[in-house]
This record gives C-alpha cells, structure tokens and sequence, in this order.
C-alpha cells in the first residue's frame, strides 16, 4: 500500500497540474505538506533507501553505541565520509567521461552550454560547461571553501551550513534550497558529503546525500538527494587565468511533481546558479552592494 501511494498521488497531480498552476497559498502549502508526507513515507519504508545510506547508518549506530571507545569508532566514522565522498567523485567522473548520448538543454549566447542525459535506471541528469574568469583557487574558495557564503551571492540557497568538518577536504552540510516565485518545486533540503580533490591543476568538488542519525528531515522540507555529482574546475589552457567549469548535476528532488517540471527546473537552476556565480567573480570589490544580495533586501 504504501509504495502504491506516491503513484497514485503523483497521478492526481499529474492530471490536475493545470489547477496546481494556478494554486495560491494555502493550496500549495497543502501540495507541498503531501509531497513531504510522501518522502517521508518513503523514508520509512527502508526499502528505497540506497544501499551506501544503509551502510552510512550502520556505521553511525556502531559509532553512537560506542562513544566510550571514542577515537576509534570517529575514525570509522570519518574515513566512512571520505570513502563516500571519494566514490561520488569516482561515479561522477564515470558519468562525466561517458561522451555518449548527451543532449545540448540550452545553449547560451555567452557560450554557456548545457547538456542532459538519461542514465539507466532513467534518471536524467545534467552537464553545465562554462569558462569562469576567475582561477581554480579562486572558484575553489567560493565553492569549498566559503561554502557557507554561497548564501549571500546565491538567493536560490536560502541557508547552508557545514554540520561536520570530516578532514580539510570533506565535510558534512545541510542546503536549503530558497523558495522561489512562480516555482511550482517547494523548498527542498539536503544532507550531502562534500569533497574535494586537487590533481595537478584541477580541482575536483564531489557531492553525494548522507544521512546524520542526529539529522533527520527537517519539517516543512521535502529532504533531497544530491549525486554522485562533481565540479570539475581546471584553467584554460591559453593561460588568461580563466577556469574551465564543468558541472554535473545529478539530484534527486523527491517528492510528487510530474517529471517534466523537475526537468525543466533543474538545467533552469544551473543556469541561475553559474548566473550568480559570475556576478559574485566581477564584483570582487568589497563594499559593493549586489542586487542579488538578501541582506540589501
Ligand atoms: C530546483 C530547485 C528545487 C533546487 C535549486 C537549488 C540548487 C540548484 C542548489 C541547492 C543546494 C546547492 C548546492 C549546495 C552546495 C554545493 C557545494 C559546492 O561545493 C558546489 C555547489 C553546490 C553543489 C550547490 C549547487 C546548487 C545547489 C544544488
């Protein structure tokens, strides 16, 4: 019964996506209420949870159970993160360097180009390909290490926080997404593990959904899951001090919207996000007011 409910809900909002459209307050923070109802049905069930999720759990019991035996059980624990963030890495890259049956999704004027596919198991995901006119450190710093800032440049991000520092390149956060106007997708959440790797001049910035025993759903958010995703980041080879930018993103919002708006919104919110990131590289004067800033609002 219960892995028949998203189905059947999915279906009464396909066929009354019209009437959504034009859903006003209430009505919408009803629809968004379901479609958490719904992830955290799903959430319970166990069934449909990942298998590295499992594993993240059973490690994090093990580490709960044992705190008195301490430094050994956080070692578990971390190199337990690593090892997820090293396989996102690894995944995406596989994704990435598979050159067959990519789409171009938008191609922009300033030579922004964004590409799709279809994975097995028909999840799609998407490549964004920019040149940034910053360097790989640069990008680096905003992207990694001023993780937390990201919230003051992009409004599409309306908090982030780092909940566990792992080691110098991994790290445990929390996203929420901001709500937006006219966007039909409700606030989503993110628990992911973030790692970065650097190989001669590249910079590699992997991402994959966690989970934190101590770090349930939050209520009034429908919990997402982010990759196996990465951001490749290596300079041009015509030495300018520009970076080749090169992004998957490979997410899983959950909850009940019909595929077709996740697809638009998706490449949409790439777009917005290398946007912003743009605005935030030419604005490197400190006092400079952003129009996109939330504190100017
Ligand atoms: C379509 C709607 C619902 C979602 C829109 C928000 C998306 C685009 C936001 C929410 C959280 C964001 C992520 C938060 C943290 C990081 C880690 C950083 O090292 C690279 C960027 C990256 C990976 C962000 C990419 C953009 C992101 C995925």
């Amino acid at each position: 019964m219960h892995s028949m409910l998203p189905a059947v809900v999915k279906l009464c909002c396909g066929i009354s996506y019209s009437h959504v459209r034009s859903a006003t307050g209430l009505k919408r923070a009803a629809m968004a209420a379901i479609g958490q109802e719904l992830a955290h049905l799903k959430k319970d069930s166990h069934l449909t949870f990942p298998g590295w999720a499992r594993i993240t759990r059973h490690i994090e019991n093990r580490c709960e159970g044992v705190m008195s035996k301490g430094a050994i059980a956080l070692k578990d624990e971390e190199s337990a993160y690593e090892k997820q963030g090293r396989d996102a890495l690894e995944k995406a890259l596989e994704i990435i360097e598979d050159k067959t049956g990519w789409k171009i999704e938008i191609s922009e004027e300033n030579g922004d180009v964004i590409y799709s596919k279809t994975l097995l198991g028909a999840r799609k995901v998407f490549r964004l390909e920019a040149v940034l006119d910053a360097s790989p450190e640069e990008l680096h710093h905003h992207l990694f290490i001023n993780v937390t800032e990201m919230k003051l440049w992009n409004p599409n991000i309306q908090h982030i926080e780092v909940l566990k520092r792992v080691s110098k390149d991994t790290m445990v956060t929390h996203e929420v997404s901001a709500e937006a106007a006219g966007n039909l997708i409700g606030q989503r959440d993110f628990l992911s593990v973030r790692h970065c790797s650097k190989q001669k001049s590249c910079i590699y910035l992997a991402g994959i959904a966690t989970h934190l025993e101590s770090y349930p759903p939050q209520k009034g958010f429908v919990r997402a899951q982010d990759g196996p995703t990465c951001i490749i980041i290596q300079p041009t080879e015509d030495s300018t001090g520009r970076s080749r930018f090169t992004w998957l993103l490979n997410m899983d919002l959950k909850g009940w919207l019909p595929k077709s708006i996740v697809y638009q919104a998706l490449p949409r919110a790439q777009a917005d996000f290398t946007r912003h990131l743009r605005r935030r590289l030419s604005d490197r004067a400190p006092t400079a007011q952003r129009r996109d800033d939330p504190r100017s609002k």
